[in-house]
């Protein structure tokens, strides 16, 4: 939506503020991607969930791998793109101890001649894209407590945006800004709490009564309950430099057994706008009050304007887990849509006179009990993965998955530092037996334009250039190229290991094309062959063992850099 600098760059995990993850690009198009070859292979040795987007900036390529997180930066001046210096931030290795779902990174950003990186030990890092020299590092978090961070900072009005992770152990989430400059802290935002520590004052103005309130963020938890809540900020953040605000997504709230915090549970799983330079919140809304199935609210919201019911109106597309589509007016918050994307048997729908979402009483969890399919299962409809916009077709494509789940829930005592969930999970594929799916979406609509079945959950970012390509990563190594009108498979290309990293694209100092994607298989869905899990225990990884047991005679665990053009090789 946002232009960016230069059309030619990469500079931070979704290409523009928007996350639109659209380049104007078109020397490669749907004619001749069939054509792409490889122009750099690159082994990261390393063997766990490679989930980064590289980043392109200053004619360099810099690619963050999982723990222990070292910065590889690649010199695309250069012929056969030669290694310009490589970075080792050393982090403290307790903290994979702690991460929830392998020890993943999402990558790094770029803003003047810095790139800013989190390591899971909690350190926020700049450095010196000339050189690789560390600028400034600064330690955000206590392992101890459980807390890592493994998602893509935003840089936003000479702030880096970065938000924990943790919501599985009970951290109490926030989201801070640092100084570019210098590393300091400018602010920190809560998901919990008291008004103060949730940066809530006069000016927050949520658009449903549901989200009004004094101290809600108190007063809609247990007790103390909202100490260790949960609420973690780990996915990527949007920025909207028109209205100055920064859009992202809060994770479930902790534990996951419902039973033990009775309440809406504020601020966990919902979308807060706020302002970049003080923090304050402008508006939030609970796409999951009191969160049944660890649904979380961290999906992106794609920054887009739409020709709505006659009328062009400043939206945010956001594919929650919960299996809605929401189209929200971004200024004020208010929903103007809400449509199934996936199957859901959780929920019957979105009121959009009060907000709420419409539970389904037969699939609420019960201490004690067996609750079976439970669709979406608890990585949702879709996860992480990054969906893509494209304003020439005027379609989001979401990668995802079609997995359901039986859930055993019982008491769980709060422990620093250890699982805080009180839920076994055992996830089985959903209706169709498919259990990935690429999906085109017409947000005016409100419906698919097409639909790609996948075998294996579809892991990897989206990627869709004004050539009219667009290219996802498959678990079981495809890297693929298909048709942006109609989902035709136009080229594809077997990596060493499952795709699950964030594709990219960019315009090298030869002006040639390239395109970017790292292999790894891993992160939540591949942590039976990253992790090295045992397929006879259905409830291993989080319950999503039971779901991949065919993955590992499908790819083998290993960190691959891939790039490709029409001419090959970089000369
Ligand atoms: O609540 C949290 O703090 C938190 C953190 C993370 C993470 O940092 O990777 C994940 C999740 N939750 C989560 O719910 C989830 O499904 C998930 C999948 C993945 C992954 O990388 O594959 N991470 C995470």
């Amino acid at each position: 939506q946002q232009p960016a600098a230069d059309a030619g760059d990469w500079p931070t995990a979704g290409k523009d503020p928007g996350l639109t993850r659209f380049s104007s690009l078109a020397q490669i198009n749907a004619g001749n991607v069939a054509q792409l070859k490889l122009a750099l292979h690159f082994p990261t040795g390393n063997d766990r969930g490679h989930e980064a987007a590289p980043i392109i900036a200053d004619n360099t390529m810099l690619v963050v791998t999982p723990f222990p997180n070292v910065v590889y930066a690649f010199d695309l001046a250069k012929p056969g793109f030669p290694l310009k210096w490589t970075y080792d931030p050393k982090p403290e290795r307790s903290s994979q101890g702690v991460a929830c779902c392998d020890t993943v990174n999402r990558g790094g950003a770029y803003a003047d001649g810095r790139f800013f990186l989190n390591t899971l030990d909690n350190n926020t890092i700049a450095l010196d894209v000339k050189t690789g020299k560390e600028l400034w590092r600064t330690k955000l978090g206590e392992i101890k407590d459980g807390q890592t961070l493994t998602m893509a900072p935003q840089v936003a009005k000479g702030k880096v945006i970065v938000g924990n992770s943790g919501g599985e152990l009970g951290v109490r989430g926030w989201l801070t800004a640092l100084d570019a400059a210098t590393g300091r802290i400018v602010w920190r935002a809560y998901a919990t709490g008291p008004d103060k520590d949730v940066l809530i004052g006069p000016n927050f103005k949520p658009f449903y009564a549901a989200d009004r309130g004094t101290d809600l963020g108190v007063k809609t938890w247990p007790g103390e309950g909202w100490k260790i809540g949960g609420g973690t900020a780990w996915g990527f953040v949007s920025y909207d430099p028109e209205q100055d605000l920064l859009y992202y997504g809060t994770s479930n709230p902790g534990p996951w057994n419902p039973d033990q915090r009775p309440g809406d549970n504020k601020y966990t799983s919902g979308i807060f706008a706020r302002r970049p330079d003080t923090g304050e919140a402008v508006w939030y809304y609970q796409t999951s009050p009191h969160d049944l199935h660890d649904y979380d609210g961290v999906n992106e919201s794609v920054l887009v304007d739409l020709d709505w019911q006659g009328t062009r109106r400043k939206v945010l597309l956001h594919p929650d887990r919960n299996g809605y589509l929401y189209v929200m007016d971004r200024t004020t918050g208010q929903v103007l849509a809400a449509t199934p994307y996936g199957y859901t048997t959780t929920s019957s729908g979105v009121d959009l006179q009060t907000g709420a979402l419409r539970y389904n009483p037969a699939k609420t969890p019960r201490t004690g009990e067996t609750t079976r399919s439970i669709c979406p299962g608890s990585p949702g409809a879709k996860d992480w993965q990054p969906s893509a916009w494209s304003p020439r077709t005027k379609l989001l494509y979401i990668p995802h998955q079609n997995l359901c789940q039986d859930a055993i829930t019982y008491e769980v005592s709060y422990i620093a530092g250890t699982p805080f969930v009180g839920v076994d999970l055992k996830l089985y594929p959903g209706p169709g037996g498919n259990r990935g799916l690429f999906t085109a979406w017409d947000p005016v609509n409100q419906r698919k334009a097409w639909q790609i079945d996948e075998k294996f959950p579809v892991w990897s970012g989206a990627l869709v250039t004004a050539g009219d390509v667009v290219f996802y990563g498959t678990m079981d190594g495809y890297f693929k190229a298909v048709d942006a009108r109609n989902g035709h498979l136009l080229w594809q290309f077997k990596g060493e290991s499952g795709i699950i990293g964030q594709p990219v694209t960019f315009r090298g100092p030869d002006g040639q094309q390239y395109v970017a994607v790292l292999a790894g298989v891993g992160g939540w869905a591949g942590a039976i062959v990253s992790g090295g899990l045992d397929p006879r225990d259905a409830t291993a990884g989080g319950g999503f063992v039971n779901a991949m047991r065919d993955l590992p005679s499908a790819t083998r665990k290993g960190g691959h850099l891939y790039v490709f053009s029409l001419n090959g090789a970089a000369k």
